[in-house]
């Protein structure tokens, strides 16, 4: 194929962001791999395989690089006296178990009760993406994501629900399709207030 062609005229569109280098221990790694599964590296469709696994693994990880409480730097002074619930619900997400490397893919739904400060909402679902692009259980995902609510923004109330899909239990394993793992994280008058736990809920549709 002929790398320079550009017949679409689109210029940097059709070549894409640039390449990291990939080192050859890594690569090495990936053919190993493709040979113990039982298919050989060195044919033609799998010749460049190396080097796209080892960047998509750059890519899914891209959270170790990524400093989840910057995203929540930038905090305002409460705005016009608003003091109820701020809530960002069915954040899609994909991360990756930590026991099998397998895709874990869902949706989050975050909120806080704010103190005296409240964040660029996108910020919540940076900050939830920056833990989730690493190898993760979903119970340790949760939980970090709330601790950092908490702890950077100083709110009355935190609640973090995750609701996801484990590739580790449906392309292999126990092969159950079709299932949902459900985690939760309760802080401040979400986990003490039973009103607000309940309010809070119902807004989510959990
Ligand atoms: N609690 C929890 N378990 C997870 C998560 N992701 C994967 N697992 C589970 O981690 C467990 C690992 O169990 P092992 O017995 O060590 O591994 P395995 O032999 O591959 O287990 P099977 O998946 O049952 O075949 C499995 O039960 C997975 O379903 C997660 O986010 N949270
Ligand atoms: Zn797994």
């Amino acid at each position: 194929m002929d790398d320079s062609s550009d017949a679409g005229g689109n210029g940097d569109l059709v070549a894409g962001p640039a390449k990291i280098p990939v080192p050859h221990e890594v690569a090495e790694a990936v053919r190993t791999l493709i040979r113990w599964a039982g298919d050989d590296p060195a044919r033609e469709g799998l010749r460049e395989t190396p080097q796209r696994v080892a960047r998509a693994w750059k890519e899914y990880c891209a959270g170790y690089g990524d400093d989840p409480a910057i995203h929540l730097a930038r905090i305002f002074e409460e705005v016009g006296g608003y003091d109820e619930i701020v809530l960002l619900k069915d954040i899609p997400f994909q991360s990756h178990c930590e026991h099998h490397m397998a895709p874990i893919i869902g949706k989050a739904h975050i909120a806080y009760l704010p103190g005296n400060y409240v964040v660029g909402i996108s910020k919540l679902a940076r900050v939830l993406h920056a833990f989730a692009r690493r190898l993760q259980v979903q119970e340790r995902l949760t939980a970090e994501v709330a601790d950092c609510i908490w702890d950077n923004l100083k709110p009355q109330g935190v609640a973090v629900v995750i609701e996801a899909s484990h590739a580790c239990m449906t392309a292999r394993g126990v092969r159950t399709p079709g299932v949902a793992m459900v985690t939760s994280r309760m802080m401040g008058v979400f986990r003490d207030d039973e009103r607000s736990r309940k309010e809070i809920l119902a807004l989510m549709g959990c």
